[in-house]
């Protein structure tokens, strides 16, 4: 058993790995490509996802073991196969990823409970406006720990926190993790509006009104609403909604340049998270009639395969009404 296993060499699990074996804490970076375990010890490269930064000598390399904490960076779609496929037992828990569960509509903390058999005292989310090329370089960061158990949000505090990577304390980590989630679907439509040269008019407006729309869904699940103004919820809606690291912002922005999904898909460096996300939040949203203008038109243009100009045009002519 090890110390501390961080699960999916993505780039964000060898980003976040490689933050803790640089403040010399014992850590394993757990892949499930056998090959790629010993090309990473080799090297310490990973040279698909984090290109050119040199790893840590202090981190070590295994496919998926057990651990006392397991920190879990593997996309929402694949998570529950990939801890029941390798027979992962942990003490506690740490989420990095942002997506639900397509069928359930859980967040990866629902997962977690149900494959691991842990309680939410054992677990917590890390998340906020957190590229992690950025944070492998040691560029200035902010970032969010949240866990109903505040020992556990207050000992991950010091563990991450460095004097690149600043990191804050929350209780609420239902809010935190349905944001994480929420925000990709704003980063694809601001692609798609910046692909198709809107204006920075149209993306402001976009990202205001889908807060609103985000606001709604978010509620339902049970978030805070102050959880809204955190690192979680603006900062990384911001972060991802206009940054071009972010893998959701591309996939609108090639959508706008008519490529297809599976074209997009076999271009982009990870996995867009909002892709899936999308396809929940709106089955959720026609359920239970939650209005969602803009996340629909996200729905239609990605499956059924809308004219994104059609879409601007309907969000442009909705029944006037109040802030
Ligand atoms: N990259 C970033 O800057 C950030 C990513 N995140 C979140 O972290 C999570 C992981 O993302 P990244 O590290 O960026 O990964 P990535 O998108 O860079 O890489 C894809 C990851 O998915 C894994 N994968 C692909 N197919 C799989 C399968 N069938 N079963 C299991 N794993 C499979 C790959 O091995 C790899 O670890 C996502 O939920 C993402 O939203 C959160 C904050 C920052
Ligand atoms: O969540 C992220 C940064 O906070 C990463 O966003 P993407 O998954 O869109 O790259």
């Amino acid at each position: 058993m090890y110390e501390i296993c961080v699960y999916g060499a993505g780039s964000w699990g060898t980003a976040v790995a490689n933050l803790l074996a640089k403040k010399k804490f014992n850590v394993c970076l757990c892949a499930r490509d056998e090959k790629l375990v010993l090309r990473l010890r080799e090297t310490h490269h990973n040279n698909k996802y984090l290109k050119d930064i040199h790893l840590s000598q202090n981190l070590v390399f295994d496919t998926p073991k057990n651990a006392q904490m397991g920190i879990f960076a593997v996309p929402v779609k694949y998570l529950r196969d990939f801890i029941e496929h390798f027979s992962i037992k942990v003490d506690a828990a740490l989420s990095l990823s942002k997506g639900i569960e397509d069928e359930t509509f859980l967040p990866p903390s629902g997962i977690l409970f149900q494959t691991l058999g842990i309680t939410k005292e054992q677990f917590a989310v890390l998340s906020g406006p957190n590229f992690a090329l950025e944070v492998a370089l040691e560029l200035p960061t902010a970032s969010v720990v949240a866990s109903s158990n505040r020992n556990l949000a207050k000992k991950l505090q010091n563990m991450f926190n460095t004097h690149y990577f600043r990191v804050y304390t929350s209780s609420d980590y239902i809010g935190v993790e349905y944001l994480g989630a929420l925000k990709n679907i704003l980063a694809i439509a601001c692609g798609i509006s910046d692909g198709l040269n809107l204006g920075q008019n149209a993306r402001a407006a976009l990202i205001t009104r889908g807060l609103a729309e985000i606001l709604r869904t978010y509620k339902y699940f049970g978030g805070k609403s102050k959880t809204m103004l955190s690192l979680a919820g603006i900062g990384d809606i911001v972060l991802t909604a206009t940054g071009n690291l972010s893998r959701n912002r591309i996939l609108g922005l090639k959508l706008a340049q008519g490529l297809s999904i599976d074209e997009i898909l076999n271009q982009l460096n990870g996995v867009p998270e909002g892709l899936n996300t999308v396809m929940a939040v709106f089955r959720l949203s026609q359920k239970y009639s939650i209005e969602t203008p803009i996340i629909n038109e996200v729905y239609n243009i990605i499956v059924n395969k809308k004219d994104p100009f059609e879409s601007i045009s309907i969000l442009m002519n909705r029944p006037l009404k109040s802030e």
